[in-house]
């Protein structure tokens, strides 16, 4: 046995220009120092000290927690010195937010060792860079805007779409742009005017500013039945595919873009729903969501006409007919594969064509969505993450629940149910109730292999076994 020792950076560092830079010159002196130690070698996305797995320096100083191993009580590696040498250096580079801790003189680290091993584990994979949402947040790391609570958007006069909600400032990917309860919740009732009393006695037990602002809610068809013409117009489904839906104050007023930078989700536990930003969206934007259900543009536009009495003209459906053929062409492709990879037998029978298909989804995604696929993205990595997990492969599942997990979170918030629920296979995918139905593919979850290309790690993890 032996003792536990290093440092930890408290609190993290962020994506901050000054950060990046400072750490950069931690890096560049630590390379220095062992410019002629074949014992330390620069990987594609860290530094590795061959004393220990463990014991690497990422190059995203957002991701490092720690530096630190068990010092066994016969030190052949050198491992003690390397530390000592490391944390001296972290020292002089950030002060008392390198904390030294040594569990042999009764000083714990400050992070659990569970947390610690999940940023190791992301150090193989350079994240996308985030666009700063300020001045302050590119140098800093750090979103004034945002702490200061205001609402990041207002309801105005958009033209040709009645009212809409336009963002006040700059947002960021991932932001929670606004989170709001419903007036009511309600589901498809047979009758029409069934549903209209219905509505009446809902809305008799709302406060009197709340009726007149669901009553000030645009009404698609108008006529005998004014209340559920307004519900028809705006009600979002609690959850994908829920019969179950809400109708929102403010929400309610977000319009329909094919190619939307905002993304709509139902939290369960809390009962509000929530948008949140699926792409940078500048200051004077417009925020949109998805109305429809896919496919190409005519048949979304049809969709659109009878369903909300409005012809899309979004920034897909007004393309010149070649790029818009281009673009239905992908919506095709996109069914076709959800279709495939949904397949039960096939992720049984063929699980490398189902991985394949998973791979040419994610790039047919990225076209057509340019990037803003946020929502997609978290359900075709679970995908992967099930063909994988189903074969006993828990390695390359517990990448793609980490994919998917962090794609939910980025567009349906950490706290979704959903989102939990995925951050708990992730952490330990044997969870999933197919585990090993076949153990063709049977890898523990740290058989991850270390140290490859961004490319090699692809390539790794795609293809199976
Ligand atoms: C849920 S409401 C959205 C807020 C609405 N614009 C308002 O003034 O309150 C849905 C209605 O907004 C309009 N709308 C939504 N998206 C649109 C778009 N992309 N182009 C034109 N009208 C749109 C349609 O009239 C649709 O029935």
């Amino acid at each position: 046995m032996g003792s536990y020792m290093g440092f930890d950076m408290v609190p993290r560092l962020s994506e901050g220009l000054v950060h990046k830079q400072n750490w950069q010159k931690f890096l560049n002196a630590i390379k220095e120092r062992y410019q002629n130690d074949d014992q330390v070698e620069v990987k594609p996305n860290y530094i590795a000290f061959k004393a220990d797995p463990d014991l690497l320096l990422p190059f995203e100083c957002h991701k490092f927690l720690r530096f630190g191993a068990m010092i066994p009580n016969e030190d052949s590696s050198g491992l003690r010195n390397y530390i000592d040498t490391v944390s001296r250096v972290a020292g002089v580079s950030f002060g008392s937010r390198g904390y030294c801790w040594n569990e042999g003189s009764g000083v714990l680290g400050f992070y659990a060792w569970d947390d610690v091993k999940r940023s190791i584990r992301s150090y193989e994979q350079f994240d996308e860079p985030e666009m700063p949402t300020t001045i302050a947040q590119l140098v800093l790391g750090t979103d004034p805007i945002s702490e200061l609570g205001l609402p990041l958007y207002k309801a105005q006069p958009v033209l040709g779409k009645g009212q809409g909600l336009v963002a006040r400032f700059n947002i960021a990917k991932g932001q929670l742009i606004i989170s709001e309860k419903p007036f009511f919740t309600t589901s498809k009732i047979a009758s029409a005017t069934t549903m209209e009393k219905q509505m009446a006695i809902e809305l008799r037990k709302l406060s009197k500013n709340a009726q007149r602002q669901f009553l000030s809610l645009h009404n698609n068809f108008p006529g005998k039945q004014p209340f559920s013409g307004i519900v028809r117009t705006n009600a979002l489904p609690c959850g994908s595919e829920s019969p179950i839906g809400g109708v929102y104050p403010t929400i309610s007023r977000i319009n329909h873009s094919c190619l939307p930078n905002a993304h709509n989700s139902w939290n369960s536990e809390s009962g509000y729903e929530n948008i949140h930003a699926v792409r940078f969206i500048s200051a004077g934007e417009e925020i949109t969501i998805p109305y429809d259900h896919g496919g190409t543009s005519d048949e979304r536009r049809r969709y659109l006409k009878d369903a909300f009495g409005f012809d899309c003209d979004c920034s897909i459906c007004s393309r010149q007919p070649t790029e818009l053929k281009q673009s239905d062409e992908r919506r095709r492709q996109i069914q076709r594969l959800d279709a495939a990879i949904g397949d039960g037998l096939r992720v049984m029978y063929s699980p490398k064509d189902c991985l394949r298909d998973c791979r040419v989804l994610l790039q047919v995604l990225e076209e057509e969505y340019e990037g803003s696929h946020g929502a997609h993205l978290a359900r075709l990595y679970y995908d992967a993450f099930q063909v994988s997990i189903v074969h006993g492969d828990q390695a390359r599942a517990g990448v793609f629940a980490e994919r998917s997990y962090r794609a939910r979170a980025a567009c349906e918030g950490e706290d979704n149910p959903e989102t939990k629920r995925i951050r708990i296979l992730m952490e330990d995918p044997k969870r999933h109730g197919s585990f090993g139905l076949s153990m063709k593919w049977k890898s523990l979850k740290d058989q991850v292999p270390r140290g490859l290309s961004a490319y090699g790690f692809e390539g790794w993890l795609w293809t199976g076994k």
